[in-house]
């Protein structure tokens, strides 16, 4: 491949990232023009591969991710050449790429898939930790394996799957609305699951499918250990099975909710014992939930007046997009969220630059019950929609819009319960023009579902209720419901025969 001074490479299509979005692009490229070759250019040395592929139903699907080196990609796909280097620029009106490694390559066609990185709080303190790719998550359980008390900052996906997991050492959980988990529930599924995070016993954990993850923890304790700035890609599913959660001490699980407040400050505990002498408004005693007797290495203020005492903090919120190296020099449009826009063929603003997965901002006029998440089933969706657009628009061909952008569909695993979200699941962008209706059986069952104008436009499924497909299919079709009012979550009214 080309280096200063060289001819640059080419390749017809070239793709960035090994994430899911990435590889699963390229592996569509490489199947449908088995004669050309793709690149695919990663920052990181293993990719991450879609494995048992299951379409649930219409629109929900379920995978695992593999982290495998990128030789087995090349092995499975020939026409695939991965380039590992971290791309340092894009000059889009030359069609030109420039790698890390200052190598030159020229495309017809360029997909970005480089992903996004945790946005932290307080970024650059060491005792901030983030959780994205394997690196930082086995940072995170090195320093867990030494902690007594740590402070978890956040309430989306990665809050509520550490604070469920993590055993043997005391969370402080601070979110800043009035319930737990509100990128998933309502305050009523929160409350559905609270007893679930409090008690003492919980089922034992599933036998750990990968162990890929696991490092051995350290005996020194000392400042937290970051993760390098290497750029992975983001975990694949049940990524902490492989984990050993632990702190120090025997307790199973330890868990403080602190709603409504966000954190003020951080400080190092020469500096805490500093302000508690010398400042008059600063509080002399921590206000916990015990006094401390200890000295913390750190100490969190929160909004709400409160200080606790912790070994380290996880930010665990949010997002944002790996945009930098394709700024410079390309005037891209960029959503609010910092993500590369796309259109209906996840095209960017730039010709023949197209982006897929977490680095783009769904731009389109979406369908009414389908929205942008940043989650593993889109980036594989977009990955492999924009490879077909790739394909349909240097063929010449239209392409219509694919199925899986209809409804948004989504089914994970909270608090060891499986978790459905459909549609406008916790009615979002719909004011106040819509109903609830709720079925909602103690330690077993929670069923939302969202209703405007007679129709079902979302819902929340907890536990197995076996109507994913019903619901889904109500959605898709738009029936009137009305006729059925609150009959529409009887329990003792078999749904699907309803509407058979
Ligand atoms: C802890 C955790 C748990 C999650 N759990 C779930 C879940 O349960 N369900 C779910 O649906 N989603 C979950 N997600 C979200 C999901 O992992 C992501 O939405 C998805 O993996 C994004 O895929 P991607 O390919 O867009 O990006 P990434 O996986 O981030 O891949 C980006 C790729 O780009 C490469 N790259 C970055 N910059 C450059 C550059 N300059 N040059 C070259 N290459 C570059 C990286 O090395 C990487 O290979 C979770 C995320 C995390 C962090
Ligand atoms: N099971 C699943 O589906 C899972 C999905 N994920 C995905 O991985 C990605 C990363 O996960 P998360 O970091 O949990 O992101 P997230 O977007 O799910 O949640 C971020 C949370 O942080 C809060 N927040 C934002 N800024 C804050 C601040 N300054 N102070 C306090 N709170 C703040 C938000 O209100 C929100 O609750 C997301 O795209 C998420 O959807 C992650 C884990 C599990």
């Amino acid at each position: 491949m080309a280096g200063p001074g060289e001819a640059a490479a080419r390749g017809r299509f070239a793709v960035v990232g090994g994430g899911i979005a990435g590889v699963t692009c390229a592996e569509k490229l490489a199947t449908d023009f088995p004669s050309e070759d793709i690149l695919l250019m990663t920052a990181s040395p293993v990719i991450k591969a879609v494995t048992n592929f299951k379409q649930v139903s219409k629109t929900l699907e379920e995978f695992d991710v593999e982290e495998q080196p990128s030789s087995l990609l090349e092995t499975r796909y020939p026409n695939i050449k991965v380039i590992q280097s971290g791309v340092k620029q894009l000059k889009s009106d030359e069609h030109k790429i420039v790698t890390e490694d200052g190598k030159e390559y020229i495309y017809e066609k360029l997909c970005l898939c480089a992903g996004a990185k945790p946005k932290l709080i307080f970024e650059g303190n060491p005792y901030v930790l983030g959780i994205r790719d394997t690196d930082s998550a086995q940072a995170f359980q090195k320093n867990l394996a030494q902690a007594e008390r740590i402070v978890v900052v956040g309430n989306g996906g990665i809050a509520l799957e550490l604070v469920y997991e993590i055993q043997g050492c005391e969370v402080i959980w601070a979110i800043k609305d009035k319930a737990i988990g509100n990128t998933f529930f309502d305050a009523g599924a929160a409350e559905f699951l609270i007893p679930k995070l409090t008690a003492e016993k919980r089922e034992s954990p599933i036998e750990c499918k990968r162990t890929r993850y696991t490092v051995e923890g350290s005996q020194e304790k000392e400042r937290p250990a970051a993760a390098s700035d290497k750029l992975g890609s983001a975990l694949g599913p049940d990524w902490h099975e492989g984990l050993h959660l632990k702190g120090t001490k025997e307790f199973s699980h330890k868990v403080h909710i602190e709603t409504l407040c966000e954190v003020k400050n951080i400080h190092l505990q020469q500096e805490f014992l500093q302000l508690q002498r010398t400042s008059l408004t600063f509080p002399k005693e921590e206000k916990n939930v015990e006094p401390d007797q200890v000295l913390w290495p750190v100490y969190v203020e929160l909004t709400n007046g409160k200080i606790y005492g912790c070994d380290f903090i996880v930010s665990a919120t949010g997002v944002v997009p790996n945009v930098k190296p394709f700024l410079d020099g390309n005037n891209f449009a960029v959503g609010e969220d910092g993500g590369l826009k796309v259109d209906e063929h996840m095209c960017t603003s730039l010709p023949d630059v197209y982006a897929a997965g977490d680095i783009c901002t769904a731009a389109w006029e979406p369908s009414p019950v389908w929205h942008q998440m940043r989650l593993w089933t889109q980036a594989r969706q977009m990955g492999w929609y924009a490879a077909k657009c790739m394909a349909a628009d240097t063929l010449g061909e239209s392409i219509d819009m694919d199925f899986c952008f209809e409804l948004f569909a989504h089914v994970t695993k909270f608090f060891n319960y499986k978790v459905v979200v459909l549609g406008k699941y916790n009615a979002q962008g719909l004011g106040s023009d819509h109903e609830l209706m709720l079925r909602c059986t103690k330690g077993q069952e929670y069923v939302k579902v969202v209703m405007q104008n007679g129709r079902m436009v979302g819902a929340v499924l907890i536990g197995e209720t076996d109507l994913e497909e019903t619901f889904e299919n109500l959605i898709l079709n738009q029936m009137d419901l009305s006729a059925y009012g609150e009959d529409l979550l009887n329990p003792d009214i078999d749904i699907e025969d309803y509407f058979d």
